[in-house]
Formats: structure tokens, C-alpha cells, sequence
């Protein structure tokens, strides 16, 4: 067992999906996966392992936030050894030509986090995706003929700021795609121990145009995202 983690050592795998809500968790490996077990119940953020297309994989709730998803992201390597680290979220999109549904994949996060400054001093730290793993998702996605999108995203420290609105035009002039709150960490963190990640994320409502998806389509886009993922993962 890990601090936040109840798992043995093996009952994780080496690939994981790692949405940010624990229920997202349990719809992939009931939707998804086979022979499936439920290794962590711990603060109600679950966690499993099952089987991909034969390929052993695990899915692991992270909450919300930097603190939240590094307390994760740092337990499953350092006590379970997870190599393959793939964020499955989503985010509100920044810029006009982002639409809701679009997937993107972060191959970098912009971040008002300190956490990099507590580590890097004045030195701004540029994480980025996992090459290998970015263009797995990117040649299935393909394949499976998505709207996908490759950019530079921007994890927030807060859900609710004042003047929003300023803060984001001036991310969209920048070509920043669109804001969610944990890219950021689990990049560096897997920088940091040599592991792979990438974030991949579902478009859930557009942060300038006011468009919202519906749950169904939620539903269906967060599927797409969540294949993508898979199948980059065991690629
Ligand atoms: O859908 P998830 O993975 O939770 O991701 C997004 O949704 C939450 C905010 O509603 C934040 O965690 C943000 O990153
Ligand atoms: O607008 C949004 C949507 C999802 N996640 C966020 O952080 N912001």
C-alpha cells in the first residue's frame, strides 16, 4: 500500500489511464476492459485492473487539480513502477477554431502552478508529452477519422477566477487550445522519473462561444477519447 493508494505491488500495471473523476475510472473498466478487479476504493478514488485486447492495463482516478493529480501520479511510480501515464479529461476550449467534442492532445500545458517554481526557482519549465505516446493517439485518432487537435493547453490552479476573460484572450492570442488543472503535473512528474504521459482531452464546453455538449454527447466524445487512449497506450 501506498499513502493513497491500497494496492499490493503488481496489481497495478504498467499502462494507466488516469481520468479526474473516480467514476470515469469505473465506466472505463466496466465499459472497456475485461477480467477486471478494483485495486483502490481509498477516499472513494478508484482504481482497476483489467485487460485491453489482451494487454494489461489499469485506470486510476487522479481528482481534480495539480496537488491532487501529483499525489497520484508520484505514488503509482514510485511505489507500483507505472511506466505509461495517459490523462484522459476534459477541458473548455480557448480559441474559436476549437470546437465542443473536439479531442486535443496537450503536447505541452501552460500553467499558473507554482509547483514548477517551487522546483525550477525563476526558470519557466517547459513540460511536454511524451513524443512516442502523442503520436500513437495521433495515428489512431487518424485512423479512426477524429477531429483531433495538437496543442498547447493550460492547466489551471482554480476553476472559478476573476477576470477570467482577460486571462483567456490572452492564452487564445497566444494560441493556448484550451484550459483544464493537471497536464502540467503529470508531465513534469514523469519527466522527472523518465516515464511516458500525455494527456488526451475531450472538448466539454467552449469557453468564448458559451457552447456546451449535451451528456450524450459527452458520452459518446469522452468514448472516442478514451479509445484513442487505449490504443495508444498498447500500441
Ligand atoms: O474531467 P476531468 O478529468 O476532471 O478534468 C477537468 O474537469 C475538472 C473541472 O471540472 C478538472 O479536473 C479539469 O481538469
Ligand atoms: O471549462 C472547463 C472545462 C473542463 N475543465 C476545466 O478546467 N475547465
Amino acid at each position: 500500500m501506498s499513502t493513497h493508494i491500497g494496492a499490493n505491488k503488481g496489481d497495478i500495471a504498467d499502462k494507466i489511464l488516469l481520468p479526474g473523476d473516480p467514476l470515469r475510472a469505473k465506466y472505463i473498466a466496466e465499459t472497456f476492459l475485461e477480467d477486471v478487479t478494483c485495486y483502490n476504493e481509498v477516499r472513494g478514488m478508484y482504481g482497476y485492473t483489467g485487460t485491453y485486447k489482451g494487454e494489461r492495463i489499469s485506470v486510476q482516478g487522479t481528482g481534480m487539480g495539480v496537488p491532487s493529480i501529483a499525489i497520484y501520479v508520484n505514488e503509482l511510480i514510485q511505489e507500483y513502477d507505472v511506466q505509461k501515464l495517459i490523462r484522459v479529461g476534459s477541458c473548455g476550449a480557448l480559441t474559436e477554431d476549437v470546437k465542443v467534442r473536439d479531442v486535443i492532445l496537450a503536447q505541452t500545458a501552460t500553467t499558473d502552478s507554482q509547483m514548477n517554481r517551487m522546483v525550477f526557482g525563476g526558470v519557466d519549465y517547459a513540460p511536454a508529452a511524451d513524443f512516442g505516446l502523442l503520436k500513437n493517439a495521433y495515428d489512431v485518432g487518424e485512423e479512426r477519422g477524429l477531429n483531433l487537435r495538437v496543442g498547447n493547453v493550460f492547466t489551471s490552479d482554480s476553476f472559478y477566477r476573476d477576470n477570467a476573460m482577460e486571462l483567456f484572450n490572452k492564452l487564445a492570442e497566444y494560441n493556448v487550445l484550451a484550459v483544464e488543472m493537471e497536464a502540467t503535473a503529470l508531465y513534469t512528474i514523469a519527466a522527472k522519473y523518465n516515464r511516458e504521459a500525455l494527456a488526451v482531452l475531450t472538448v466539454s464546453d467552449h469557453i468564448i462561444t458559451g457552447e456546451e455538449t449535451t451528456a450524450q454527447e459527452r458520452q459518446t466524445t469522452f468514448n472516442d477519447m478514451i479509445e484513442v487512449a487505449l490504443d495508444a497506450a498498447i500500441k
